[in-house]
C-alpha cells in the first residue's frame, strides 16, 4: 500500500477508550490521517491480534495503511499492512524476511550513530523522536527540539516523520525541519472530535 507519512496517528487504548478505538481511528481518518499505528504497550499478542483485525477490517478500502507497533506476531497473524520497531525490537533483516517485500517497515531513530547504521535497503521510513518530552512514552530518549530534528531529517537517506510532544501549532516548525509528516498520539487521541482535531494539521504533500 502507498506510503504517505502527512499525519501518522498512534493509537493509545486508554486514551481512545471512551470513544472506542475503531470509532476514533474512523473519525481521525475522516479528518485526514494518512497512517495509522496500533500501540499497545500493556496488551499480550493474543490480546492485540482480534484488535489489528477489526482495525484492519474498519480501514479497508480506505487506502491508508495499517502499521503494527513492536510486534511481529501480530501484523502477520493480523495482516495488517506492516510494522514499526524501535531500537531494542528486533531485527529490521528479520521483520522485512517475515513480512515480505510489500509490506511498510519502519524504525525509530533518535541520534546519528542509529542513523549512520539504517538498513535502507529493508526499510520505508523513519520516526525521529522525540521532538519534546511527552506524558504518551515513559521511556523516550532525550528530546531533539526542532533543530536536532532538522539535523536527523536532513542527514537521513529515508522519508521520516517527526514524533514526540507535537501538536498541530508546531506543524510550520516541523515542516521547516524537512521531514515528511508528524505522527501524533495525544493531539487526536483523546480529544473530544478526533476529525477536527486531525483536521487541524496541514497536508504535508506526497512521501518520496
Ligand atoms: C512513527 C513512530 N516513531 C517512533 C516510535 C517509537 O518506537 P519505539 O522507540 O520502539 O517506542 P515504542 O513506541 O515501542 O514505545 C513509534 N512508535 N512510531
Ligand atoms: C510513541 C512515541 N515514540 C516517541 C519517540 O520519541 O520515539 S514519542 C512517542 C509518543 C508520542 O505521543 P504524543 O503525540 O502524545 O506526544
Ligand atoms: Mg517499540
Amino acid at each position: 500500500m502507498r506510503l504517505d507519512l502527512s499525519l501518522y496517528l498512534v493509537t493509545d487504548p486508554e486514551l481512545c477508550a471512551e470513544r472506542g478505538l475503531e470509532d476514533t481511528v474512523l473519525a481521525a481518518m475522516k479528518g485526514g490521517v494518512t497512517l495509522v499505528q496500533l500501540r499497545d504497550k500493556q496488551a499480550d499478542d493474543a490480546e492485540m491480534i482480534p484488535v489489528a483485525r477489526r482495525l484492519k477490517a474498519a480501514l479497508a478500502g480506505s487506502g491508508v495503511p495499517l502499521l503494527i507497533n513492536d510486534r511481529l506476531e501480530v501484523a502477520l497473524a493480523s495482516g495488517a499492512d506492516g510494522l514499526h520497531i524501535g531500537q531494542d525490537d528486533g531485527e529490521v533483516h528479520e521483520a522485512r524476511a517475515a513480512l515480505g517485500p510489500e509490506a511498510i517497515l519502519g524504525l525509530s531513530v533518535q541520534t546519528h550513530d542509529q542513523l549512520a547504521r539504517v538498513d535502507t535497503t529493508r526499510l520505508d521510513y523513519l520516526g525521529l523522536g522525540p521532538v519534546f518530552a511527552t506524558p504518551s512514552k515513559q521511556d523516550h530518549a532525550a528530546p531533539l527540539g526542532f533543530d536536532g530534528l532538522a539535523a536527523l531529517a536532513g542527514a537521513s537517506p529515508l522519508p521520516t516523520v517527526a514524533i514526540g510532544g507535537l501538536k498541530a501549532e508546531h506543524a510550520a516548525a516541523v515542516q521547516r525541519a524537512g521531514v515528511n509528516g508528524m505522527a501524533v498520539i495525544s493531539a487526536i487521541c483523546g480529544t473530544p472530535d478526533p476529525q477536527a482535531a486531525a483536521r487541524a494539521f496541514p497536508y504535508f504533500g506526497q512521501t518520496g
